[in-house]
Order: structure tokens, then C-alpha cells, then sequence
């Protein structure tokens, strides 16, 4: 296995975010809250995921979590939204505005062209359930993570890919007991469920995260991008295919065809294709 070096890339309140041979690391750092966010925290999320998917040399994120917890010894993913944040519209931050903005995060996620996945190493619950459903792929702690859905004990349900999505991944009547019911779930049972790629003993599931990155960083970030795109593409309606076709418009630019048509506009002639259709 190759060095892990991270290197911080920059200081946050509420996460740490670290980069190194190509995978970025994304991890939650409020454990004595079960990792909860607040505003501040999705702020500070999209932005160092906005800058994963802005570096060419990243290809895969890991989304984890620093801990355990200082008071408990217990270790989270995620617990979902800051239930002491949560005003009457929204989750309020410092500007006093009231947010749903986890679902940004979840958007960039779903369509960053980088492979991203999600690393729990404890408690996965409400929103942060939803987060590792929307993740490409899920690595779990054999001893510590547990799965569960509480939206409907809140009142504060996502009723997107928290749900909708996972019921594609674990069956319709599997999801609907994992939200009407919102019972632990171990990171085994939620393998045999379809959510979880892999169950992993506790202390190797960090390097065993970045090894996955690092098989899946050897691939064609082409192949790795339109294949994300191509899954995505039939449960995402119209913005499926704005995504996938966009990537296509962009391999077609790279043809000589695409290039003949800028040629022939900027030199004000007509186009020559010298027509081929390829069969
Ligand atoms: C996660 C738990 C099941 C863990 O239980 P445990 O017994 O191990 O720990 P404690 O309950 O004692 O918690 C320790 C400590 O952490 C605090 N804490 C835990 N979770 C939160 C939280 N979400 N918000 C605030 N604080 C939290 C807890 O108060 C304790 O603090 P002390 O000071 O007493 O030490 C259990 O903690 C639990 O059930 N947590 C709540 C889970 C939850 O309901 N989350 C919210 C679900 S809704 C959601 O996340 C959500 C957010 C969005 O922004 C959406 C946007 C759009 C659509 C949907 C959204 C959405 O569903």
C-alpha cells in the first residue's frame, strides 16, 4: 500500500479536509454532537467538496468523520441536522437566514464526475444517513456503525435521495421499513440490505478506504466519469441527461469534426466533414 501523506488543505471549524496522491478526505469534526450539522458545517462541506471537484488531481473523496466522541468514547458518521439549529423554516446560521442547504451538498456530490465514498465509522442517522445513500459507494465499521433513519420522529424528512434513491438501492418495502419504523441497523445488516459495498473491522477501515480510492484512481477518469453519469442518468430525469449529454458534447469537441466546424465558422467557409457515419 502506497504512503498515506494527508496534507491539510485548509482550516475549518466544523471539518477537517485533507488531500493526498489524489484522494481528498472530507470528515466531519463535531463528535460530541454525533457529528451533527449546523449552517456553518454545510457551508464548510460544499466548499471543500466545491474544491475537490475543482482540483484535476483529485479523483475520489472520502467522506468521513473525526472521532470519538471526548465525552462518550462513541464514534459517528453523521447525525443528521443540528436539532438545536433548526429554527421554524430551516437550520439557522450566523447570517440568521433559515437553510435546507445539506441538499447542496447531496447535489454536488451526486454530480461531482469524481467517485465518492462515503467512510462511517459509527452512528449514520437522519441526514447523515441520507448522505452515505447518496455517496457512490459505502465502506462501514464491523464494530461500530449503525444505521438509522429518524426523519420521521423530527419531522424533517428527505424525501429525496434519503428515500426515493434508497429504495432503488435496498427495495421498496426495505426502505420504507428503515423510515416508518427508524430502527438501528449494523453495518453487516445494512451489507446484506445493498446500502454498504463493503463491512470492514474498525481500525482498517480509514486505510481501507484509501486503498478502494487508490484502485479506483488507477482507472480511466473518462470511464470512471460517463459511468457515474450512466448510472446516474435514469433515476435523475432531465438533469441526468443534461449531465451525462454535457459530457458527451464534451468528447464529441474533441473529434475532428468539432474541429473542422469552429475552423470553417471562424474562417467564414463552409464546414468540410468529410463525411463518415460510422455505423
Ligand atoms: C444519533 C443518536 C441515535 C445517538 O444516540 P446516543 O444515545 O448514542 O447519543 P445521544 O443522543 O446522547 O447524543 C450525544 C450528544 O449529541 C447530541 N446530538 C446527537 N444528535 C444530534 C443532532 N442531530 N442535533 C443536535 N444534537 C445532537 C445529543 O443532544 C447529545 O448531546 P449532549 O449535550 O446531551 O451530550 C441520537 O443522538 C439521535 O437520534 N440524534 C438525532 C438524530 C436526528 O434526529 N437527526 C435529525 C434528522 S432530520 C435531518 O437530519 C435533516 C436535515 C436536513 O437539513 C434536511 C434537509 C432537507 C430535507 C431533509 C433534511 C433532514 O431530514
Amino acid at each position: 500500500m502506497s504512503q498515506v501523506n494527508w496534507k491539510t488543505v485548509k482550516e475549518y471549524e466544523d471539518i477537517t479536509y485533507k488531500k493526498c496522491n489524489g484522494v481528498a478526505r472530507i470528515a466531519f469534526n463535531r463528535p460530541n454532537v454525533r457529528n451533527a450539522f449546523r449552517p456553518k458545517t454545510t457551508s464548510e462541506l460544499y466548499d471543500a467538496f466545491y474544491d475537490a471537484n475543482e482540483d484535476v488531481n483529485i479523483g475520489v473523496v472520502l467522506l468521513s468523520a473525526e472521532g470519538p466522541s471526548t465525552k462518550d468514547g462513541i464514534y459517528s458518521f453523521c447525525s443528521g441536522g443540528d436539532q438545536k439549529a433548526r429554527g421554524h423554516q430551516g437550520y439557522v446560521g450566523e447570517d440568521g437566514y433559515h437553510r435546507l442547504n445539506i441538499l447542496e451538498v447531496q447535489r454536488l456530490i451526486r454530480f461531482m464526475p469524481k467517485a465518492v465514498i462515503a467512510v462511517v465509522p459509527g452512528w449514520a442517522v437522519g441526514g447523515g444517513h441520507s448522505l452515505h445513500v447518496v455517496c457512490d459507494l459505502t465502506l462501514a465499521s464491523k464494530e461500530h456503525a449503525i444505521f438509522k433513519q429518524t426523519d420521521a420522529d423530527v419531522t424533517s424528512f428527505d424525501g429525496g435521495y434519503g428515500s426515493a434513491y434508497l429504495a432503488k438501492m435496498v427495495g421498496q418495502k426495505k426502505a420504507r421499513e428503515i423510515f416508518f419504523l427508524g430502527r438501528n441497523y449494523s453495518a453487516q445488516e445494512a451489507y446484506e440490505m445493498g446500502m454498504v459495498n463493503a463491512v470492514i473491522p474498525h481500525e482498517a477501515l480509514e486505510s481501507t478506504a484509501y486503498e478502494w480510492a487508490q484502485e479506483i484512481l488507477a482507472k480511466s477518469p473518462t470511464s470512471i466519469k460517463m459511468l457515474k453519469f450512466a448510472m446516474n442518468l435514469t433515476d435523475d430525469g432531465m438533469v441526468g441527461q443534461q449531465v451525462f449529454a454535457g459530457e458527451a458534447t464534451r468528447l464529441a469537441y474533441m473529434t475532428e469534426e468539432a474541429k473542422e466546424g469552429r475552423n470553417a465558422f471562424l474562417e467564414k467557409r463552409k464546414p468540410n466533414f468529410d463525411k463518415k457515419w460510422i455505423p
